[in-house]
Formats: C-alpha cells, structure tokens, sequence
C-alpha cells in the first residue's frame, strides 16, 4: 500500500498523536487499566466511565466511544446502549468488542441491543466474529478457537458476512488480522504469539481502534484504513516486545514501550497490510 497517502497507518498514527483524541470506554474489569495505558502510550487520551447518570456529559466531550461486554451487568448494559445511542446520534464513531459473546445468552442479547446503534468497528477473535456471523460457536470463553489455515478462511468468510449484514468494518483478529468492510479486505501480518497469552490485549486494541477512527476524522475519514492503521501498530510493537520478551510477563512492558517509541515515519507500518477486494 502507498505509505504517502493520509491514509497511511503512519500518517494516522502522526494525526492520532496531534490531536490526542479523547476515548470513552465502557470496558471490563479486566480490561480498565491496560486499556487506559495503552492508549496513553500509542497518545490517546482515555476515559473510563460507566455509569448512566454521566453517559450523556462524557459522551459530548469524547471523540470515540469504545463498548466492550467482558464483564456485563444489567446497569452496564443500560449505560452502554445509551452510550452507543449517543454517539450513533452526534455521528461518532463507536467500536464494539463482543468478548465471549458465545460464552452467554445475555452476552448475546447485549450485543444484538448494542448494534441497533450501528458501530463502526467489530473489533473480535474468529471465534466471537463467527458467533455474531450466526455461525453456531460457543467460543472457548473469551479466547478464541482453532486458527489453522482452513478455520481462517472459514472466520474471514464470516467477518465479511458480518460486515456486509452490519453495514460495518469487521476487524478480526489472531494469529493474522483481517479488517473488512465486506467490499475490500485487508490483512495484517505481524504481532507475536505471547499477545495472545496475555489477557486484555485485544479489549485494549478495540479502543485504540477507537482512537484512530477519531483520528482519521480530523483527516480523510475511512474506517478501514483507520481499523487496519490500529491493528498495524499493534502488529509492529507486538513484534518489537516478542523479540526480547522472555514470557507474557516481560512482554507487557516492552510492548507499551513499544507502542510508545513507534517512529510513525520512519517504521514501514505499511508493509504489513495487503489491500485486496473481496469476490
Ligand atoms: N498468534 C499470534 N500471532 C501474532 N499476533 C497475535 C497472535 N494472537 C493474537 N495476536 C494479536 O493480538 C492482538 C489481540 O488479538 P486477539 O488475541 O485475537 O484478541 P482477543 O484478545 O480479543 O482474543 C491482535 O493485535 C492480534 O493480531
Ligand atoms: C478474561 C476476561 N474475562 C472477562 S473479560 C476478560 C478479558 C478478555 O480480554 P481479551 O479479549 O482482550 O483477551
Ligand atoms: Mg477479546
């Protein structure tokens, strides 16, 4: 892909540490403070609020919303849909992370609510992108499932699907990244296997996602190359760290390191992505 354009991931993550975009997460307790330093150091600026009685007031200050449902309760739920709701109303942009949706039906009832306000962004594993698809898996929990070359295939079928039912971009990711907006399709290589041995990785991803899209706003806006911009970055520090890393627990720093130090026009974050259109 031309790494020149403003559609660059490196133009975008340039334009994202300019404008040090304010996300709101409604995310889970695992995932809070990860996700709040992850996006500090990548240069967002997050915000974790839950509850109803602020929705309205973070929601006008913030210039992404991001909605993961790891860890629900009916109040949760509640703020959530009012959350999304606002931000489908002001035209901004909103990702949703449906963690473990096969796991529970209130996992599914919560989502199906959820995307009558239309996110921008699914941001899942294959095995949650499958389950939303409509594609009968129960998941493994919050982690996803087989991810041979015929069960890509199998989740990259689906997230198009997905996409094209949900009028959306898909990200889904793994061992490789597809990020689809049911027309075109992009993968994204790189990362390391300790990502994924490491919890909140992937709830942390969806807000950075958030933070891109906002990002692109104040540019050319196209959610896929903003998505595909996102999970670049992810790949290129999530390799950096994996290099020297000796276990998940060595990985954590040198990967928010990693984010932090991302030269944006010196790192060939392009290279990574394979833009193709989808038959
Ligand atoms: N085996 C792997 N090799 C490379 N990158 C991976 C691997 N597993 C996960 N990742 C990366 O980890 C991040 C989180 O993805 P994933 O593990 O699919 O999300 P989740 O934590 O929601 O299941 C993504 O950037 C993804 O590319
Ligand atoms: C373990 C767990 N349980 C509920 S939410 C959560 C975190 C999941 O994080 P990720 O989907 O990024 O691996
Ligand atoms: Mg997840």
């Amino acid at each position: 892909m031309t790494p020149s354009s403003s559609l660059s991931p490196g133009s975008l993550l340039n334009q994202l540490r300019q404008t040090t975009p304010l996300v709101h997460n409604i995310t889970n307790h695992v995932a809070m403070t990860p996700t709040a330093n992850t996006l500090l150091a990548i240069g967002a600026s997050p915000l974790m609020a839950h509850a109803q009685q602020e929705i309205q007031e973070i929601s006008a200050i913030s210039a992404a919303l991001s909605i993961n449902i790891g860890t629900l309760s009916p109040s949760w739920i509640e703020a959530m849909q009012l959350a999304a709701m606002c931000a489908h109303r002001d035209g901004k942009p909103w990702v949703l992370d449906p963690v473990g949706i096969g796991a529970s039906s209130l996992r599914q009832y919560a989502c199906r609510a959820l995307l009558e306000y239309r996110p921008s962004v699914i941001r899942a594993n294959a095995s949650e992108v499958l389950a939303l698809a409509g594609e009968m898996n129960q998941g493994r929990g919050v982690d996803s499932g087989d991810d041979g070359e015929d069960a890509l295939e199998r989740a990259s079928r689906a997230a198009v699907a997905l996409a094209r039912t949900q009028n959306c971009v898909v990200a889904m990711t793994g061992r490789v990244d597809v990020v689809t907006d049911g027309q075109r399709q992009i993968t994204v290589q790189g990362g390391h296997a300790l990502m994924g041995r490491v919890t909140a990785m992937g709830c942390a991803l969806s807000s950075v996602v958030a933070a891109f899209l906002a990002a692109s706003l104040a540019g050319h806006d196209d959610t896929l190359h903003a998505t595909a911009a996102a999970l670049a970055c992810y790949a290129e520090a999530g390799e950096t760290a994996g290099q020297s890393a000796q276990g998940p627990g060595s990985f954590v720093p040198r990967f928010m390191d990693a984010l932090y130090t991302l030269d944006a026009d010196s790192t060939p974050l392009a290279s990574r992505l394979e833009l193709t259109d989808v038959t």
